[in-house]
């Protein structure tokens, strides 16, 4: 994986325009939208259970996000990702907040049960928790904490059968055997919520149009990363609200030259 493969997975990404099936939390739900519409993608959302396999079988990717859980929700949920493995859509997973509340955690980890994830993605706090691992949480969704994140995102992969991305100042994303590290983004990410909701989607949008699973995930991530950097440059030292509608303004424009010329991804161990 590298950048000229990042570039060419975009490149399909604004040429298919995949339909991205989220069922989301209620805090991030325009943010995503707007999000996956500039990057190239279709999004749409749709939570009833009486829809939701039929959305599923359609769609190019179906994103699974437990920010603002409660039991009809992840009952739809589970329909949806049961119905989008039996037509062979992949399934991303976002575990908002596990470890956070029993109830999150259980429910993160009956998904992953229930549901053959294609790529889940957290901070390392949530990845742990929904495995079962200690971590040590300094921030309910920072993600802050201590730990060997290269180990865990494995054990975690491995565990999952699953790509798996943890997110943070590096990002780590792995299957189990191979692994890479992305040193891109902007510490202005972690003042506008959703950022991270949006990437689990962003990763939707490049998993259905690239068939190998974690290439998909590796260029999403680095490809936001750079967005990120260039909406910093662009909205100055202005702070997060215009931090994110040039955000949203660099998903559109990233192109091949900022990601070949500023993309940070390497072969981790
Ligand atoms: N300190 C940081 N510096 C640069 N980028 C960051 C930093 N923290 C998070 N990011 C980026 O922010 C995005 C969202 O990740 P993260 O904050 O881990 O998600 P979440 O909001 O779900 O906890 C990712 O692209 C990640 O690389
Ligand atoms: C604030 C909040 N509360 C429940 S979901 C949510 C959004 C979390 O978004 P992200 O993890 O992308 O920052
Ligand atoms: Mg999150």
């Amino acid at each position: 994986m590298n950048n000229q493969e990042a570039i060419n997975a975009l490149q399909m990404v604004r040429q298919a325009n995949p339909l991205v099936h989220n069922i989301t939390n209620v805090v991030v739900t325009n943010f995503t939208a707007n999000g996956l519409l500039a990057l190239g993608a279709s999004p749409v959302m749709a939570y009833a259970k009486e829809e939701v396999a039929d959305m599923a079988k359609i769609a190019g990717a179906l994103v699974l996000n437990i920010g603002t859980l409660n039991p009809t929700e992840v009952e739809a949920m589970i329909i949806a990702g049961k119905a989008a493995n039996e037509a062979g859509v992949p399934v991303i997973f976002d575990p908002v907040g596990a470890g956070a509340t029993p109830y999150r955690t259980e429910t993160a980890r009956n998904i992953a049960s229930a549901v053959q994830l294609s790529v889940i993605r957290g901070n390392a706090a949530e990845i742990a928790n929904t495995i079962g691992e200690s971590w040590t949480i300094k921030g309910v969704d920072a993600g802050e904490g201590s730990g060997d994140v290269v180990s865990l995102a494995k054990k975690a992969a491995k565990q999952l059968k699953t790509v798996v991305a943890i997110t943070g100042k590096e990002d780590v994303v792995t299957d189990g055997n191979t692994t890479y590290i992305i040193r891109n983004g902007h510490p202005l990410l972690t003042k506008v919520t959703g950022t991270g909701c949006l990437l689990t989607s962003v990763i939707g949008a490049f998993a259905a149009v690239e068939r190998d699973v974690l290439k998909a995930a590796a260029a999403a991530l680095v490809i936001y990363g750079v967005a990120a950097e260039i909406a910093a440059k662009n909205a100055g030292d202005e702070g997060p609200g215009s931090f994110q509608i040039a955000f949203l303004d660099a998903l559109f424009r990233v192109g091949a030259d900022e990601i070949s010329r500023y993309g940070r991804i390497e072969r981790g161990e």
